[in-house]
């Protein structure tokens, strides 16, 4: 038995299209539950930010997750396969016109991923103010609270319709399988097997 953490949303359905596929198996949550299990293995629906948290503490043998969350999370698991899903770029978005201003004494950032907002300055060694936010990024220069954002963007439209330009990408992402080392050793081939079935259905 192979245990699974999915991300609720798209990625999620996205995933388990790929599992129908390979293994000829209906994989659906069904209502309420958060518990899916079927055909050798059990499927978990959590919270996008916290999957790579069942795996890393072992309650999931493997996850899916985009890169961008990984690196926010710095935990030492084992990136499997890129599942080509949910292909998005962290980016700056800047009010239009503006640029991003390295000689400014101290930029204020609001974004969901601090940890790669924060790396990209150290290494630059700059300083600079980050301000957590969990969603609706697009909305903190508009009103001040920030000078720009480091986001998520796939088409730019969120940002475009609220005045901001894509700025420079500090990463590309994409959905990856993850596992928890302890399971890669103890269950291989099993693993193994998984990851050359959905690598034939990409
Ligand atoms: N517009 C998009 N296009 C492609 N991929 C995206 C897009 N938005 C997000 N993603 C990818 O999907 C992941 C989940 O995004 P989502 O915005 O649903 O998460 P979240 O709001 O952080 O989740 P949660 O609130 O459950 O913690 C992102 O971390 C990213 O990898
Ligand atoms: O470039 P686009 O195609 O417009 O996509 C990017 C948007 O998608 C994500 O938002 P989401 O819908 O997850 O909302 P949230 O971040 O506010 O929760 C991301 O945070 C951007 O806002």
């Amino acid at each position: 038995m192979l245990t699974i953490a999915l991300p609720k949303g798209r990625i999620a359905k996205e995933t388990l299209e790929k599992f129908e596929a390979a293994f000829g198996e209906k994989f659906i949550f069904e209502d309420r539950k958060l518990i899916l299990e079927k055909a050798g293995f059990r499927f978990l629906n959590v919270r996008n930010q916290d999957v790579p948290t069942y795996v890393m503490h072992g309650a999931a043998d493997l996850g899916v997750v985009g890169l961008d969350v990984l690196e926010e999370k710095e935990y030492d698991l084992i990136k499997l396969l890129d599942l080509e899903l949910g292909r998005c770029k962290v980016a700056f978005g800047l009010k239009r016109g503006e640029e991003l201003d390295f000689n400014k004494s101290k930029i204020t950032i609001a974004t969901k991923h601090e940890k790669i907002a924060k790396r990209y300055f150290e290494e630059k060694a700059m300083a600079v103010d980050i301000i957590k936010l969990y969603g609706s990024i697009e909305l903190a220069p508009l009103v001040d609270l920030a000078d720009c954002i480091v986001d998520i963007v796939e088409t730019g439209e969120t940002m475009k319709q609220n005045g901001l330009e894509v700025g420079p990408t500090i990463m590309e992402s994409s959905a990856h399988l993850i596992v928890n080392k302890n399971s890669f050793y103890a269950k291989k081939d099993l693993i193994l097997d998984l990851k050359e079935k959905i690598e034939a259905q990409l």
